[in-house]
């Protein structure tokens, strides 16, 4: 469904993306990992037409993303900013409904939806009319996960889905992201450093590195990839391949 062909991207001498070749299926949750600053975020930022490409090719159902106009291609996409970023303004419920309320769905009927949608989070109804600020944490996650199923999204985008939760709420937010792929049957990619998150979400695993995706393979596989990156990846090794500056 996604197709990437030889994706370049450099900023000056920096080049972050250096012949990217990717295939996501439908329906197929790829988790994207790899050291900080490796580029899984400028890759994201590339297929939701954030970031234009040096050179290479996006394709989504065959279609080449340059030539799908920009509200076209975000109308299919749902996106979990990393902390959530939810509109501090808005109470809750628009938060969720955003995209319905754009489109003018009466609001009756968006602010139903959005309460059946925090139901499918864990979130009970009164959380609708509250303001993120009196929310948790955790309840934030949940309220921007819902906010990113709302619209019934074919693809989502999770950037770091479980960043500053503790375990126990990582492992909810793990199960509820799961889940929601599951039920809607979206096309899921997830940059994480959480190996929990890679084991609950992931179907296939990527990982990053030096411009290229060195290793792509099952979750099943993952502990037997033979890849020295990996490995020292999902062990959290400081030594190895993947220099780490202290
Ligand atoms: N708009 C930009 N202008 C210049 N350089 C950029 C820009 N965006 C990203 N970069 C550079 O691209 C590289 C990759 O950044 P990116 O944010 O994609 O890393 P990442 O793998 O997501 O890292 P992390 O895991 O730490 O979030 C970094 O060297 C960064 O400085």
């Amino acid at each position: 469904m996604i197709e990437l062909r030889g994706l370049t991207k450099s900023f000056g001498a920096n080049t972050v993306l250096n012949g990217i070749d990717l295939d996501v299926k439908r329906g197929e949750s790829l988790v994207v990992i790899g050291g900080s600053g490796t580029g899984k975020s400028v890759l994201l930022k590339c297929i939701l037409g954030l970031i234009d490409p040096d050179s290479g090719t996006i394709r989504i159902d065959s279609q080449d993303v340059t030539r799908i106009p920009r509200q076209a291609l975000l109308s299919r996409f749902g996106m979990l900013f990393q902390g959530g970023a939810l509109f501090d303004s808005l109470p809750v419920w628009q938060n969720v409904a955003f995209r319905q309320l754009k489109g003018r769905m009466p609001r009756a009927i968006a602010k139903a939806h959005a309460i059946e949608t925090l139901a499918r989070v864990g979130l009970p109804a009164r959380t609708a009319d509250l303001y993120p600020a009196e929310l948790s944490g955790g309840m934030q996650k949940r309220a921007a996960l819902a906010r990113a199923i709302a619209a019934q999204p074919e693809v989502i985008f999770f950037d770091e889905p479980t960043a500053g939760l503790d375990p126990i709420m990582a492992g909810v937010i793990n199960d509820l992201i799961r889940e929601a792929v599951t039920d809607l049957g979206a096309t899921a990619i997830t940059i994480t450093h959480d190996m929990t998150t890679v084991r609950t979400v992931a179907d296939r695993i990527t990982l990053l590195h030096g411009g290229l995706l060195r290793w792509v393979g099952a979750v099943a596989d993952l502990d037997q990839s033979g890849d020295a990156y990996v490995d020292q990846f999902i062990h959290g090794r400081s030594q190895g391949p993947i220099t780490a500056l202290r």
